[in-house]
């Protein structure tokens, strides 16, 4: 099967950014959203420019003003805009939609220019505005890219959506940051800006959309027939019925509740940082480049939180790290608050960002492990919408409180400590993080819960030296959520060739992938391994030869089965205890009942969710082999004759587990047979609650 991918042709491409159509659309938006940040960094950086001559209170009501407006529409007004948007034709409602963005934005930094008495008015009107455009736009583009990509690239084409949407975030950051550091020069060659850095970057906002409507309109965009119901896809048509309905079910257990009350609070508490953000770095006497690099602070650690997030103490309950990174994020934000430094301000909100995107992470991932199957959907749909409401909401609040609360100097014997409304707002949001997240990790992690592992510290220290000590360890009858597949046969039936082509093909959906064999996969296996095929070994005893294979699996299961599918992955394994039973027992004429309970017990019990058999004549498997033959393999004819029967009366004993295939077949067509008995096997690629997961992450906007 080819690895690579022609450009253009949808059916073939492994990458979904090989298929060039989807790239274009791909450039599009990563500008339309580059732009969408330097936009509200602007408008935020202008709302308090527009208002110096006010009070600091009129200079935050501007600023939450901004984001309001910014953000209003998007809760408001989505599901009437997807019916709407559903009657239009997709591709220029995209590039009209650019295109009046483009105007809308380019006009804000006019109108300070030549009516600069209105300049902060239109600034409100130009963005409410524009958001109304990009609520047509976005359903548009949801729409779109199904056109594009095919089924099963869907979901790749989502997660690049999603790390576009955030990951643009730190780069306008910068942009912004850039801007604001060159000002001088840029104030020089165009005078009479009201803010150059701000003004030049809605410039280039207009820029980016124009640019980005330009290449939409090169796509070959299907026409596509409005639906007759006018129910719209738009994922937040649903956001406040959710929210509603969601309630309920999100209250459910204490595991869910702990994990939505201290998920909405880290994200509330990002909310009033970015609230107040920029009114605070201008307290600490940094303007623009402050504000640039402080939220580029908080959303580089946010993707560092996320990215290492599922690495980070592998060992550790995950429902314990949750609480912590909740804690840790609400902590920095506590002393972000307090600081008066610039610097030690922008690596505090870093610490935030990484504490929230380790939280943000786990807490996904713990609710589509452990939540009750019933409360799983709404929780993640109450999530979703009341995730959103919660960092908007506190983005627009938090500039209000800290408006209202104003600045005190407190006199500290000779110095005094400026205490300003943005530091105390940071501080409480960051406060009450901390117990909302000490509250969660109670919550979560129940003394009296038949679950709860050992105390905090020893379990920390273990995890820190690499060790588990939990008691989900120690549960030998608890069923792991993962699959376990293996593929047995005799020599030369194809097994290795059709484990690795069902490890890529797996892959490839996004599952995680364990593909694996025996003898021989751990350390200790590898030592039996070449004990029990080196031809001189030819003294080995049978009673000794099954305990020799039964070692390398207890270790094989032990140390890499059960982890693996405890983790939730799919393990795939080149002959596992069938082998022992057509081998020794059939082969060597032993009790297959006596290996059988042998195995059992080597295993702790294991047993394959599906066994393909590859059958082939021995004859004919072996002359497949090139090389030496081992001390297995240089066993007679008869011996592997009896290894075939043994083979196919353990799988006509249990059929529904077995998948038997005649190895004689070309590997591509045994490789599809696997493939469809393998589908009906997993859960769909892309459940439904992780296209929830998707799309839940809270958008600031609508793309
Ligand atoms: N269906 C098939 N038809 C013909 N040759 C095959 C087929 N499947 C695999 N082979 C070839 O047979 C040899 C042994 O395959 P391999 O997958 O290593 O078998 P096993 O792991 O069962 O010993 C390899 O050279 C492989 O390319
Ligand atoms: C796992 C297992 C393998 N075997 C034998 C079968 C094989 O001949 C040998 C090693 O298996 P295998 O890794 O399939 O060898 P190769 O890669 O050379 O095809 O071990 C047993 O006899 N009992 C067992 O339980």
């Amino acid at each position: 099967m080819s690895r690579s991918a022609s450009p253009g042709a949808p059916s073939e491409a492994r990458n979904v950014l090989a298929i060039t159509p989807f790239r274009r659309l791909w450039v599009s938006l990563a500008l339309s959203s580059l732009g969408d940040w330097l936009s509200l960094l602007a408008l935020m950086s202008l709302a308090v420019i527009f208002t110096a001559d006010g009070s600091q209170l009129v200079q935050y009501l501007a600023v939450s003003g901004v984001v309001a407006i910014k953000l209003a529409p998007s809760i408001l007004l989505s599901p009437l805009a997807g019916m709407v948007a559903d009657r239009l034709d997709r591709k220029w409602t995209m590039v009209f939609g650019d295109v009046l963005r483009a105007l809308l934005y380019v006009s804000i930094p006019l109108a300070g220019l030549f009516l600069p008495g209105f300049a902060l008015e239109w600034l409100l009107v130009a963005s409410f505005l524009a958001e109304v455009v990009a609520l047509f736009w976005a359903p548009a583009k949801d729409a779109t890219v199904p056109n594009l990509v095919p089924r099963k690239l869907l979901g790749q084409a989502d997660r690049l959506g999603l790390f576009t949407a955030y990951g643009t975030a730190p780069v306008a950051a910068l942009l912004f940051a850039g801007l604001a550091s060159a000002s001088n020069v840029l104030g020089a060659v165009l005078p009479s800006m009201a803010s150059p850095e701000a003004d030049v970057a809605l410039y280039l906002n207009g820029l980016t959309f124009l640019v980005a409507a330009v290449v939409v309109a090169g796509l070959p965009i299907p026409k596509h027939k409005p639906s007759k119901d006018s129910e719209s896809d738009t994922r937040d048509s649903a956001i406040l019925r959710s929210v509603r309905t969601g309630r309920r079910h999100a209250g459910g257990s204490p595991l869910v509740r702990g994990l939505v009350l201290g998920t909405l609070s880290v994200l509330a508490a990002g909310g009033a940082a970015i609230g107040v953000g920029r009114l605070h770095v201008e307290n600490l006497g940094a303007g623009n480049a402050g504000f640039g690099v402080v939220f580029a602070a908080v959303f580089a650690g946010m993707a560092l939180g996320m990215l290492a997030g599922p690495r980070v103490l592998k060992q550790f309950s995950r429902r314990r790290l949750f609480g912590l990174s909740a804690a840790l994020a609400g902590l920095a934000l506590l002393f972000a608050g307090a600081v008066a430094d610039m610097v030690l301000t922008a690596v505090l909100t870093a610490l935030f960002g990484v504490g929230a995107g380790v939280a943000w992470v786990i807490g996904l991932a713990l609710l589509g492990h452990e939540a009750e199957d019933e409360d799983r959907g709404p929780a993640f749909a109450f999530l979703h919408g009341a995730a959103r409401i919660a960092l908007l909401g506190a983005t627009v609040l938090a500039p209000l409180a800290a408006g209202f609360i104003g600045g005190y100097a407190i006199p500290l014997g000779p110095l005094t400590y400026d205490l300003r409304g943005s530091g105390v707002v940071l501080m409480a949001s960051g406060l009450l993080t901390v117990v909302v997240a000490l509250v969660c990790y109670r919550q979560m992690n129940r003394k009296d819960d038949p679950e709860a592992g050992p105390g905090l510290l020893p379990e920390l220290f273990a995890a820190l030296r690499g060790v588990a000590i939990t008691e989900e360890d120690e549960d030998e009858e608890s069923r792991p959520s993962g699959a376990f597949i293996v593929v047995e046969g005799g020599e030369g039936a194809g097994k290795s060739t059709q484990v690795r082509e069902l490890t890529v093909w797996l892959r490839d959906q996004g599952f995680e992938v364990v593909g694996t064999r025996q003898p021989g996969a751990t350390k200790l296996g590898m030592r039996l391994r070449g004990l029990l095929l080196d031809r001189e070994n030819s003294h080995i005893t049978p009673r000794a030869e099954v305990l020799l294979y039964a070692a390398d699996k207890a270790d094989h299961v032990e140390q890499e089965i059960l982890p693996a599918l405890r983790r939730g992955a799919i393990v795939i394994s080149d002959r596992y205890v069938d082998s022992l039973l057509a081998y020794q027992g059939a082969g060597r004429d032993l009790s297959v009942d006596d290996i059988r309970d042998i195995s059992d017990w080597a295993t702790q019990g294991l047993v394959p969710d599906l066994t393909v058999l590859l059958d082939v004549r021995p004859e004919e498997g072996l002359s497949r082999l090139g090389g030496p033959v081992d001390r297995i393999e240089g066993e007679s004819a008869e011996f592997h004759n009896r290894v075939r029967k043994g083979f196919l009366e353990l799988a006509k004993a249990d059929p529904e587990r077995y998948l038997v295939l005649d190895a004689r077949e070309p590997k591509e067509r045994t490789t599809r047979e696997i493939q469809r008995r393998v589908r009906s096997l997993l859960p769909d690629p892309v459940p439904s609650s992780a296209e929830a997961v998707t799309g839940m992450i809270p958008v600031i906007r609508n793309d």
